[in-house]
């Protein structure tokens, strides 16, 4: 018999709402879940960004732009955290490793800069345009940023730190790649005990549409559950407002 939900914080007693999600619906508290945006910048989501110049297809990215920020304002002013993760490396490319790393090897940005040498030094440098996240999708007051040199947010990063400093169990997705950064940072946080929503609708793919429905799938039957963002606005705008 399935569960009528999913509780990942049992003993909080505090205001809390339950998302239509799939494949069971699932709690959410608002003290104990952050809205995770992953890699919302110019390099994953503009016209000549890192992406584009790599020969993927950009222009898709644009429709999850307002999605995301509905879902940023519905979280907001229910008082959770929205916490921006931005991908990439110091200006040295230190970070990215060196030909011992997979990364220096399978990063399509730093492929691209080998093979047209007139664009070294401009994907995902901290510090350049590349690297910053979008105007559309600028932090607002209380929001965190955490910087991550992988696919995978939890790996060389403060983010595991940044969510048990503020009791943070449950992690609501959007943003791009969702079969690469999306689905690393979810899958990462599932064996790290963090209850991961995937929110179908404000997050894009990189490669074949076939691919989203790939991570779908690996989400709502291995790795966490699938919601929207209809649902998210819906449900989690009935808590009472933060003071
Ligand atoms: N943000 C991402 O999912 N990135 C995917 C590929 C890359 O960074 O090269």
């Amino acid at each position: 018999m399935s569960e009528p939900f999913v509780d990942p914080t049992p003993a909080s007693a505090g205001p809390s709402v339950i998302l239509p999600a799939r494949p069971e619906p699932i709690r959410l508290d608002p003290g104990a879940t952050a809205v995770i945006v992953v890699d919302m910048q110019n390099a994953y989501a503009s016209k000549g960004g890192y992406v584009d110049e790599a020969g993927f297809d950009v222009g898709p990215a644009a429709s999850v732009i307002g999605k995301i920020t509905e879902v940023l304002d519905t979280a907001r002013m229910a008082g959770m955290p929205v916490i921006f993760l931005q991908n990439g490396w110091d200006a040295d490319y230190t970070e990215a490793g060196t030909p011992l790393s997979p990364n220096w090897h399978k990063s399509n940005a730093l492929k691209t800069m080998r093979k047209r040498p007139e664009l070294a030094g401009r994907f995902l440098a901290r510090g350049g345009w590349d690297y910053e996240l979008i105007e559309a999708l600028a932090p607002k007051e209380g929001d965190l940023r955490v910087h991550k040199p992988r696919y995978s947010a939890f790996f060389n990063s403060q983010l595991d730190s940044v969510l048990r400093a503020r009791g943070i169990r449950t992690l609501v997705f959007t943003g791009i790649a969702t079969n690469v950064c999306v689905e690393s940072t979810l899958r990462d946080g599932f064996h790290l005990e963090y209850f991961g929503v995937l929110l179908e609708d404000a997050t894009h793919h990189l490669g074949p549409d076939f691919i989203q429905q790939a991570t779908v799938y690996n989400v709502e039957k291995f790795f966490g559950w699938v919601s929207t963002v209809a649902d998210f606005r819906t449900t989690v705008s009935q808590l009472p407002p933060k003071e």
